[in-house]
C-alpha cells in the first residue's frame, strides 16, 4: 500500500521535520497517518511552533521514559504546581499541556491559548478535568492514555477492600499510637461475599477477576458493558438496585459525568444492605460524600475505603476523610511505577503523533476514523473541502449561508461509509473563506452549528462495485444567490459536483452545466455563447500576462448555445486581465475562485 503523506509542523524550518512530505495546503489542519500505523485509530492537528520544535508544557509529574520521548521531538517546559493564573499565563506559548488529575483544564485556559494550543494530553484515564466543550470549540484535540493504568487502579481497588475489611489502616495507626488492640480490629471475611461492581469497564472488570480470584460473588452494573465480556469472566450483569441491594461489597469504577455525578446519594443508600462496604477508586463526584458520612453514622455503611474525593486534596477536616470507619489514600490508585512510566509513555507518543499530524489513537473529543478509511477516502477528503470552498465562494454578497445538502453517490453500504470527515471537510471549505474560524475534524460539527449553517447528508446509492468508496459528490447551498447565475440548478440552489479522476479532485458539474477541471490552483468560471475561439481569446488574455493555465474545459447544454467554460490557473490573474475577460463580448458572466 502506498504511504501516505506524513504532515509536517506549519514551520518548515524545523530540520526535524521538514524532510517529511507536507500534505496540499487544503489538508493542513487534517493529517494522515503513515502505513506503518494502519492498524491503528487517528485523529490529527498541526501545531503551529514559533521556535523551531513545538512547547510542550508539562504541568503535572509524569515519568521520565515520557519526558525523554517528549524532548526528542519538542522544548518541554516541566512546571509543576502552577496556579490556574500562571496556567493561563504560559498556555498562549504552549503547543500541547500535558496533565495528570490534579490541572484543571477549564475553558479560560482554552481561551488564553489564543488558539495556539493543539493538544492537551491527560496523562491517564479520566477527563472530567478538562472541559470537553471548551476544548472542542477551540478546535483542541484532548487525548488520553487509558490503558496503562488499568491494572494499578484496579490493584489498588483490592488493596483498599481487603485493607478495610482487615481494618489493616486503623490497626496501624493504632499499634504506632503505642496500642495493641486486637479486639477493637475485629475484621470481616471477603470469601464468599457479594462484591457489586458499578462501572465494568477496563477497570471494573480487572477488579472482578482478582475478587473472583478471593472467592467473592462477583455482580456488576454497566449500562452499556457487553454481557458476553461479564459471562467470560463469570459475573452476572444486573440492575443498579439490584446490585446496590444484594452487595456486601460496592466498588465503584464508573466516569465522572452529568449522570454519575452524586450516583450513591441518601436515596440510594436507603436501598443499600445494611452494613454495606463500599471502595471508590472512580473519583469522588459519584458519591454524594456528605450523604455518605450519614450512611456511616447511619450504621448503613459499615466502612468505606477511598482514593478520590470530590475536591482534590480534601480539606483537612473533612468528615469523611476523619470518619474512623473510612480508609483514606491520596488518589494513588494510578500511582505505581509500572503505570506511571506506562502512562507517559502512552500520553507523549499520543501528543508527539498529534502534533506531528500523526494519528492520536486516543482521541476524546473527535471522531476517530480508522486508518484503512482514511487511506481510502483521502482523495476524496480533499474533494470536499475544494467543493465547499467552490460552493461558498460563488454565493452572491449579502445572502447567509444556512443551509447545505450533500450527495455522497456511493456504491457502499451505508454503514460501510462513513461521512464524518468528508462533512467536516466540506464544512472547513464553507466556513474558511468567510470567516476567521480554524476548522478541524474536532471542531467542525460545533462551528458550523455555532453559525446556524445547517448541513443535511444524503447518499445516492448506486448499483456496481463498491471497490472505490465513492463516485461523486455534490455540494448544494439552498436559499442563496448566487454571483454566477450559471451555477445555480433546476432547483434553485447553487450546485457544484466532483469525482476523484487518477487520485486527483476534479469538478464536474456547475450548477446544470457539466465541466472537466481538476481541483488545483485557482478556477475561471466563464458563461459564454458558445462559438469558436473562445479558448484562445481567454487563453491569449492570460498567456500576456504569464498566468499558466493548467486545464481548460467547456460543457455546453448544446452546440451554439450557452457553454460554461471552466479554466484551471496556477496563478491569480490581476484585475486587469479579469477585467478583460469580462469585456470579451460572447462572456455573459465570470467568476474567479481560489481553491
Ligand atoms: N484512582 C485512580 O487513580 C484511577 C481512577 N480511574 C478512574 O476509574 C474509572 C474507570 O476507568 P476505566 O475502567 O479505565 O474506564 P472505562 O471507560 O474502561 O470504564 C468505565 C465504565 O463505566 C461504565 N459506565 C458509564 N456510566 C455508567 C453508569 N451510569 N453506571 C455504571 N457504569 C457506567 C462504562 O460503560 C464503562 O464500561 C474512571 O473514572 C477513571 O478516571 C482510573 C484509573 C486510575
Ligand atoms: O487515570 C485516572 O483516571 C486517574 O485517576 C489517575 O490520576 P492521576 O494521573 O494519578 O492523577
Amino acid at each position: 500500500m502506498a504511504s501516505l503523506a506524513t504532515p509536517t509542523l506549519k514551520n518548515p524550518s524545523s530540520p526535524s521535520l521538514s524532510s517529511k512530505p507536507r500534505l496540499p495546503s487544503a489538508l493542513s489542519s487534517l493529517h494522515f497517518p503513515p502505513s506503518h500505523h494502519h492498524r491503528r485509530r487517528f485523529l490529527i492537528i498541526t501545531a503551529s511552533a514559533s521556535s523551531n520544535k513545538p512547547t510542550v508544557l508539562v504541568a503535572e509529574k509524569l515519568g521520565e521514559a515520557g519526558l525523554l520521548l517528549l524532548k526528542q521531538f519538542a522544548d518541554v517546559d516541566c512546571s509543576y504546581n502552577l496556579s490556574p493564573e500562571e496556567l493561563c499565563t504560559k498556555i498562549s506559548l504552549c503547543d500541547a499541556l500535558i496533565v495528570r488529575s490534579g490541572t484543571k483544564v477549564n475553558r479560560e485556559v482554552f481561551e488564553s491559548s489564543g488558539g495556539r494550543l493543539k493538544v492537551v494530553g491527560r496523562a491517564g484515564v479520566g477527563i472530567d478535568n478538562v472541559d470537553l466543550s471548551a476544548a472542542t470549540e477551540h478546535g483542541c484535540l484532548v487525548v488520553n492514555a487509558p490503558t496503562a493504568n488499568t491494572v494499578a487502579a484496579a490493584e489498588h481497588g483490592i488493596a483498599l477492600l481487603a485493607a478495610m475489611a482487615r481494618n489493616v489502616a486503623q490497626a496501624d495507626a493504632s499499634i504506632k499510637s503505642g496500642k495493641w488492640q486486637r479486639n477493637k480490629y475485629v475484621g470481616v471475611s471477603l470469601v464468599g461475599k457479594t462484591l457489586a461492581v458499578l462501572g465494568f469497564g477496563k477497570v471494573g472488570s480487572e477488579v472482578a477477576r482478582r475478587a473472583k480470584g478471593l472467592g467473592m460473588h462477583v455482580i456488576a452494573h454497566d449500562p452499556y458493558a457487553p454481557a458476553d465480556r461479564a459471562r467470560a469472566i463469570g459475573v452476572e450483569l444486573v440492575s443498579f438496585d439490584e446490585a446496590i441491594a444484594t452487595a456486601d461489597f460496592i466498588s465503584l469504577h464508573m466516569p465522572l459525568t452529568p449522570a454519575t455525578n452524586k450516583m450513591l446519594n441518601d436515596e440510594t443508600f436507603a436501598k443499600m444492605k445494611k452494613g454495606v462496604r463500599i471502595v471508590n477508586v472512580a473519583r469522588g463526584g459519584v458519591i454524594d460524600e456528605e450523604a455518605l458520612v450519614r450512611a456511616l453514622d447511619d450504621g448503613i455503611v459499615a466502612q468505606a475505603a477511598l482514593d478520590v474525593f470530590s475536591e482534590e486534596p480534601p480539606k483537612p477536616d473533612s468528615k469523611l476523610v476523619q470518619h474512623e470507619r473510612v480508609t483514606v489514600t491520596p488518589h494513588l490508585g494510578a500511582s505505581t511505577v509500572e503505570a506511571q512510566e506506562g502512562v507517559a509513555i502512552e500520553i507523549a507518543e499520543a501528543v508527539v503523533g498529534a502534533l506531528k499530524g500523526e494519528l492520536a489513537a486516543t482521541a476524546v473529543n473527535a471522531p476517530m476514523v480508522p486508518a484503512e478509511v482514511l487511506t481510502e477516502l483521502k482523495p476524496f477528503v480533499e474533494l470536499a473541502e475544494k467543493l465547499g470552498r467552490l460552493a461558498v465562494q460563488l454565493v452572491a454578497g449579502g445572502s447567509g449561508v444556512k443551509n447545505v445538502k450533500v450527495s455522497y453517490a456511493t456504491a457502499r453500504a451505508p454503514d460501510d461509509f462513513d461521512t464524518r470527515l468528508l462533512r467536516a471537510m466540506i464544512t472547513k471549505g464553507i466556513i474558511e473563506p468567510i470567516s476567521s474560524v480554524f476548522v478541524n475534524l474536532v471542531n467542525a460539527d460545533f462551528t458550523a452549528k455555532q453559525r446556524g449553517l445547517r448541513i443535511t447528508e444524503e447518499r445516492v446509492l448506486l448499483d456496481g462495485s463498491p471497490e472505490s468508496p465513492l463516485e461523486s459528490i455534490q455540494v448544494q447551498i439552498a436559499n442563496v444567490e448566487s454571483k454566477f447565475a450559471s451555477a445555480m440548478s433546476e432547483t434553485g440552489e447553487i450546485r457544484v459536483e466532483g469525482r476523484v479522476k487518477d487520485g486527483i479532485p476534479h469538478l464536474t458539474k456547475v450548477g446544470s452545466f457539466e465541466v472537466d477541471v481538476s481541483l488545483e490552483g485557482s478556477i475561471i468560471l466563464c458563461r459564454q455563447v458558445d462559438q469558436p475561439g473562445m479558448i484562445g481569446t481567454v487563453g491569449s488574455i492570460l498567456g500576456e500576462e504569464n498566468v499558466n493555465v493548467s486545464f481548460m474545459s467547456v460543457g455546453r447544454v448544446a452546440p451554439r448555445k450557452h457553454a460554461v467554460m471552466a479554466i484551471g490557473v496556477d496563478d491569480q490573474p490581476s484585475k486587469e486581465s479579469l477585467k478583460r475577460i469580462g469585456e470579451v463580448p460572447a462572456i455573459e458572466e465570470f467568476v474567479f475562485l481560489k481553491l
